[in-house]
């Protein structure tokens, strides 16, 4: 039977609140096994860019990421958010190590081709089998907890912006080559919800037939149909278990209660 690893995901909304954000990081430092986190910060990085006189511009989900975006998310990501994050681990006694999916070549992407849109510098990762496993194999054994910001590069020596729901589920199907992996995205909401302005009416499990039910009636929209196709994806590729729940309900659902939605194939 191989090891049991965490890998857990957190939005932007949960990170601009410091309040809900250090509730967070205390359940976090506290989960038990073998874990890694990846922090989005979407909502913080659109913040600082309007007061920088820079306007976002979201296409189905995805910043449109000029060269002056490029380095407003590679500053706020990699700089201000992934640093705050491995302080505020390091001040609960968890060994944080912050990354991006350049350093130590964890995470190869290549820039998105331009299609019918023009994403700009949006990396594509290459494909699971592509992730430095090792690498993240010795930094567990060393009981040191990685830390991921929503960046990778192409190998040519540019940074590229990627949204880090994807990155999450890239590692979380590829440390699946190694350990028995749960992936869990937290966020502001209690779970999937059929009326997404009540939060009692959380969708325990969701599966693909289900889903497909909910896009239809639009009672699913947004960032989280790119968070499921993800979510969908992980499992098929051999992630043992997706779920998406609350950040503040994060004690529960690694202890595999019933707290969030599960989804299953
Ligand atoms: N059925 C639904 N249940 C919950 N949230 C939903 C649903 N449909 C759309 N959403 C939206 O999806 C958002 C989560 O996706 P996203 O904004 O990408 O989050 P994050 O930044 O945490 O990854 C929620 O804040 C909510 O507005
Ligand atoms: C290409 C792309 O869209 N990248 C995302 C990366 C951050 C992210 O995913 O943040 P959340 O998880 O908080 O939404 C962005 O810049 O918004």
């Amino acid at each position: 039977m191989s090891q049991k690893l965490n890998v857990i995901k957190i939005g932007g909304n949960v990170l601009d609140n410091a309040d809900n954000l250090e509730r967070f990081l205390t359940d976090f430092a506290l989960v038990p096994g073998l874990k890694v986190l990846v922090h989005g910060g979407g909502t913080i990085a659109s913040e600082i860019g309007k007061k920088m006189g820079m306007e976002p511009i979201m296409i189905n989900g995805r910043r449109v990421t000029d060269a002056n975006t490029l380095h407003l998310v590679t500053m706020v990501y990699g700089g201000l958010l992934n640093k705050n994050l491995v302080a505020q681990l390091q001040a609960r006694k968890c060994n944080a190590l912050g990354l991006t999916g350049a350093d130590a070549n964890v995470i190869p992407a290549h820039k998105r081709p331009v299609e019918d849109i023009d994403y700009g510098f949006v990396g594509d990762v290459e494909s699971p089998e592509k992730v430095n496993v090792e690498f993240l194999t010795s930094l567990a054994h060393q009981g040191i907890v990685p830390v991921f910001a929503a960046l990778t590069h192409d190998g040519e020596g540019n940074m590229l912006n990627t949204n880090a729901d994807t990155i999450a589920s890239t590692l979380a199907v590829a440390l699946s080559r190694q350990f028995e992996v749960n992936l869990v995205y937290c966020f502001e909401k209690k779970g999937v919800l059929l009326d997404v302005t009540d939060e009692s009416s959380v969708i325990h499990h969701l599966q693909p037939s289900y889903y497909q039910e909910l896009k239809n009636t639009g009672a699913i929209f947004a960032g989280m149909l790119p968070k499921l196709d993800n979510a969908f994806a992980a499992l098929e590729q051999g992630v043992k278990a997706v779920i998406i729940g609350d950040a503040a309900e994060l004690q529960d659902i690694a202890a595999g209660g019933k707290a969030g939605t599960r989804i299953t194939l």
